[in-house]
């Protein structure tokens, strides 16, 4: 079997990869980002292809970030922090063709980060966007701070991360996070719809303009993979275990011992 632990499927020019972990609410272990990167390289340079889109399977989450239950100061792939995160971000940038974010449920944790990344986010009126990094012992140190810094702006992307609330569809689209949210049994058809749509524009200059887009902000992939080593040395401490820790016991985590 080519994946695991995703789906790869093109229709009509679009290629939907979707992470295929429900009952993981499809956040993502080594192995999950390892085989994303494998299919976006794939779809990005397959000339039958136009578009790629992202989405997660199952009802309830797009991606909830890194898999908490194979996180104990290291995760279980390659890299930094053991998820080749940085290569997972840059893969999204790096393919030259337009990549959607389909958002249906939760986008939290590291699969906010993936959406921000992503060129575009189409999400369903049960989309619920969100940060936890602060609550649950992580932080993103590159693209899913500063990159979000320039999404959404500067005070939204702190407020996002230093209040870690959720935010619905309706929202994400107001503050710049996602182009348009539609009832959910039409989300589909609108994502295949702007999938197609782009398929139809010239590949060249869309390639050229991602790229362009891509150079005002490319200093960050160098922020993100410095930050990564920090994140690594702030994992191997009690004050982040006990984020995952109080997640694992369903317990409020209690960081004030830790203030400084
Ligand atoms: C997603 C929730 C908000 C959903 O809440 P709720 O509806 O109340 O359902 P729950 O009962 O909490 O969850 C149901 C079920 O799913 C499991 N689950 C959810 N998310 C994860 C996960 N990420 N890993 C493993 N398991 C998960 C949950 O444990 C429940 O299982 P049961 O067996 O039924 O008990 C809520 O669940 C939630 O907030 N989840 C945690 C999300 C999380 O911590 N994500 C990652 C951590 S931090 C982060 O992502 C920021 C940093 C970052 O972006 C980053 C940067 C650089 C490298 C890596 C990362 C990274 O992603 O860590």
């Amino acid at each position: 079997m080519e994946y695991e632990d995703i789906l790869y499927e093109v229709r009509n020019g679009a290629a939907w990869i979707t992470i295929n972990r429900p009952e993981k609410m499809n956040s993502f272990r080594g192995q999950t980002c390892d085989e994303i990167i494998r299919a976006l390289n794939k779809a990005g340079y397959d000339r039958s292809v136009g578009a790629i889109v992202l989405a997660g399977a199952g009802d309830r989450a797009f991606c909830t970030g890194g898999d908490q239950s194979a996180h104990n100061g290291n995760y279980d792939g390659r890299g930094t922090i053991g998820l080749p995160m940085e290569e997972l971000h840059n893969a999204i940038r790096d393919v030259p063709k337009p990549v959607i974010a389909r958002v249906q449920g939760f986008a939290i944790g590291g699969g906010n980060v993936i959406c921000t990344i992503c060129d575009l986010t189409i999400c369903s009126d049960k989309a619920q966007f969100g940060q936890v990094g602060p609550k649950m012992g992580s932080v993103d140190p590159g693209y899913g701070t500063a990159f979000l810094a320039r999404v959404v702006g500067e005070k939204k992307a702190r407020e996002i991360w230093y209040l870690n609330r959720r935010y619905s569809g309706a929202e994400a689209v107001a503050m710049g996070l996602a182009n348009i949210c539609v009832p959910h049994d039409q989300l589909d058809a609108e994502v295949q719809k702007w999938a197609e749509e782009i398929c139809e524009r010239s590949p060249t200059a869309l390639a050229i303009a991602k790229r362009s887009f891509n150079a005002d902000t490319a200093h960050q992939a160098g922020i993100a993979g410095l930050g990564m080593y920090a994140l690594k040395l702030y994992y191997d401490t009690e004050e982040s275990r006990e984020g995952v820790n109080a997640l694992k016991e369903k317990r409020k985590p209690d960081f004030r011992k830790f203030a400084k």
